[in-house]
């Protein structure tokens, strides 16, 4: 991955040269914490080692038992959106689903329209518990049997060494993937949590590790040496300064889920202690007619990260007399894109809004495996120059218990502070 930081600096938040030398002292004491981390394979920071630590082979020997013509991956949060991120940005003849939400038109339709007799069903959870993983995963299994499908014939378990789906994966034996401990969810990207949908997909999940041990190889003491690092750091720099926004703007639809992907891993990680940087998920040309007037007009308080490939396929634009409009004609859809990708880099500096420029080569195994891995270690980086506790998320904890308690599954004061809610109603 390449990083281009220069319209960071002299922006309306005032972040200039110096002021990053400052961060960058830093940053050698942060690599220092993260590699001590790696090396003792500690919570969290094990994750930067998966390019090393992941043995493809389990992956690929389960994959290959199977050729669907649809994937459901049954997860939510990073036991879906890392996989999500992969099939979604990559052609393959399998139709990737991913059941993260318990909408119940959304998954009946889905169970109602897909072939559940041509898919493979993948169970990711790490924890066994997490309650819309595992009712959809009950609803997709009883569809199964009403469609007569022998449902452990064509069911995958990815997840942790004890919990429920290891005992119902070892009851029924079925195969199973292992979800590798000290990797939260949002970090499991290069990990089975990941890979499974990708190499079932038919896509090359060892040039997607070494992707992400190519930019592994680049993390150093300095951010000036690391792009991974030189993002996190900026994006640590001008939070510090007033970027309470980070709008994540790939320039490929291909990478759209991405951005939703990042969400989670920058909300979920820098989210604690009253402090943060909120995720925006933005695309690129499309939110030029959209968003881009609150970025580069609204509150200076964003950091908008402009993400493209260098190299695309692409489509050429046919002539045209058509009034105006001339100059279009003879050009095409990937001179188009690239022009606006660089003249909306251009407004947000003309109007000192603070922006970053992150390029792969590719959007393929090798330059995804890149751009996930150089998110996650800019996330890690971010969380030690903030020092927060980056691989936690008890924030989230009061929520699922007052579901519970509201669905008879304990007693919770979060489900009576539900049913004391304040009202004023309107209708
Ligand atoms: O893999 P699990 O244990 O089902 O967790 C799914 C998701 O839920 C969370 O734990 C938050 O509740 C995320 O961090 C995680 O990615």
């Amino acid at each position: 991955m390449h990083a281009d930081i220069g319209n960071a600096l002299d922006g309306a938040l005032g972040l200039d040269r110096a002021a990053l030398d400052d961060v960058d002292d830093r940053v050698a004491s942060a690599h220092e914490r993260v590699e001590r981390g790696r090396a003792d394979g500690a919570h969290g920071y094990a994750a930067l080692n998966l390019p090393e630590t992941c043995d493809p082979d389990p992956v690929e020997r389960v994959a290959a038992g199977f050729d669907p013509e649809s994937l459901f991956t049954v997860g939510i949060g990073g036991s879906a959106l890392g996989a999500a991120t992969i099939t979604d940005a990559l052609d393959s003849p399998v139709d990737a689903y991913y059941l993260d939400n318990v909408d119940p038109e959304w998954v009946s339709a889905l169970c109602d329209r897909v072939d559940l007799s041509e898919t493979v069903v993948n169970v990711v959870s790490r924890s066994g518990t997490t309650a819309e993983t595992l009712s959809n995963f009950l609803v997709v299994r009883e569809a199964m049997d009403d469609a007569g499908v022998d449902w452990t014939e064509r069911t995958v378990v990815t997840t942790g060494a004890e919990g429920n789906l290891r005992s119902l994966a070892d009851r029924h034996d079925l195969p199973a993937l292992d979800v590798p401990d000290g990797v939260p969810g949002r970090f499991s990207a290069l990990s089975p949590v990941g890979l499974f949908a990708a190499a079932v997909s038919g896509h090359d999940i060892e040039a997607l590790l070494a992707g992400g041990a190519a930019e592994a190889e680049k993390l150093s003491g300095s951010l000036y040496d690391s792009p991974a690092y030189a993002y996190g750091a900026t994006s640590y720099a001008l939070a510090e300064r007033g970027a309470a926004v980070d709008a994540m703007m790939p320039y490929a639809e291909s990478l759209e889920r991405f951005a939703e992907w990042f969400a989670q891993l920058w909300a979920e990680s820098l989210g604690k202690d009253g402090r943060g940087q909120t995720p925006a998920r933005a695309l690129g040309a499309t939110d030029q007619h959209s968003q881009l007037q609150l970025y580069r007009a609204g509150p200076a308080d964003k950091l908008v990260t402009l993400v493209r490939p260098t190299e695309r396929s692409d489509t050429p634009i046919p002539e045209t007399d058509l009034e105006g409009l001339s100059y279009l004609g003879g050009s095409s859809l990937g001179e188009l894109l690239d022009a606006e990708f660089r003249a909306t880099e251009a407004s947000l500096a003309a109007a000192g809004r603070e922006n970053v420029r992150l390029e792969v080569d590719r959007v393929d195994e090798r330059g995804l495996g890149e751009l996930l891995y150089a998110m996650e270690a800019a996330c890690v980086l971010y969380g030690e120059l903030a020092d927060v506790s980056t691989f936690t998320q008890p924030a989230v904890e009061w929520g699922k218990k007052a579901a519970r308690g509201l669905l008879g599954g304990g007693e919770f004061a979060e489900a009576d502070a539900v049913r004391d809610k304040r009202r004023l109603e309107i209708d």
